[in-house]
């Protein structure tokens, strides 16, 4: 039976504007500054300890040559984490963008040395086009320190608008990415 919408009831989202459906997430972790470990860790617990974001999963550890950095850069630390949420993409990249602060980020010079880099890759089906907040992240579907971390967890991931990771990976390869077994991220 189909149900007529009552236009008395009122659902939470209309009245507060705040509430959302939850919304997968696919977040990418960067660190070539600093004690990197600590800081991709620091991230997942921060991450883990924002209310009303449930982190899920947290990848291996990869080392990566620097893409696109400024000559002299030295290489990366990269993760990804998953992660279910019922905040907005706008309110789940102020949070980012406070933990990458809280982790000494500096924004100093386009893609150079950083403490920490939280990037939202994907958050469910949604789609932005600002340049404060780009959904699917506009060049995740290039970046193997970003497609095969997330592939360990989710070989079956698709990327919104773009295709299975597996296919995207395959395209690209995994040259300069290096699986750190030494080191291992908590989600406590
Ligand atoms: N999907 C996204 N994830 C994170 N930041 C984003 C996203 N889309 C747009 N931004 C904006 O990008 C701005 C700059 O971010 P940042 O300095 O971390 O870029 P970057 O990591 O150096 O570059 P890149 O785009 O190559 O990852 C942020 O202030 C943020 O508002
Ligand atoms: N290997 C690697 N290269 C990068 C990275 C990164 O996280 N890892 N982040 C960048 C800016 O977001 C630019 N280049």
């Amino acid at each position: 039976m189909t149900e007529t919408p009552n236009p008395n009831i009122v659902d939470a989202d209309t009245i507060t504007g705040e509430m959302h459906p939850i919304r997968r997430v696919v977040l990418s972790l960067g660190s070539n500054l600093g004690s990197r470990t600590d800081n991709l860790q620091g991230a997942v617990n921060s991450l883990a300890d924002t209310p009303d974001v449930w982190v899920t999963a947290v990848s291996p550890v990869y080392e990566t040559q620097p893409v696109d950095a400024p000559p002299g850069s030295g290489p990366f630390l990269n993760a990804v984490v998953l992660a279910d949420t019922t905040l907005s993409a706008r309110t789940l990249l102020d949070r980012c963008l406070a933990v990458e602060d809280a982790f000494g980020r500096e924004r100093v010079e386009a893609n150079g040395p950083r403490t920490l880099d939280v990037d939202l890759i994907v958050v469910g089906d949604r789609r932005s086009a600002t340049d404060e907040l780009t959904l699917p992240h506009p060049k995740a579907a290039e970046r193997a320190f970003v497609l095969k971390p997330w592939f360990d967890l989710e070989p079956d991931a698709e990327l919104l608008d773009a295709g299975p990771i597996s296919e995207l990976l395959a395209k690209i390869g995994v040259d300069g990415l290096t699986l750190k077994e030494d080191i291992e991220l908590t989600l406590q």
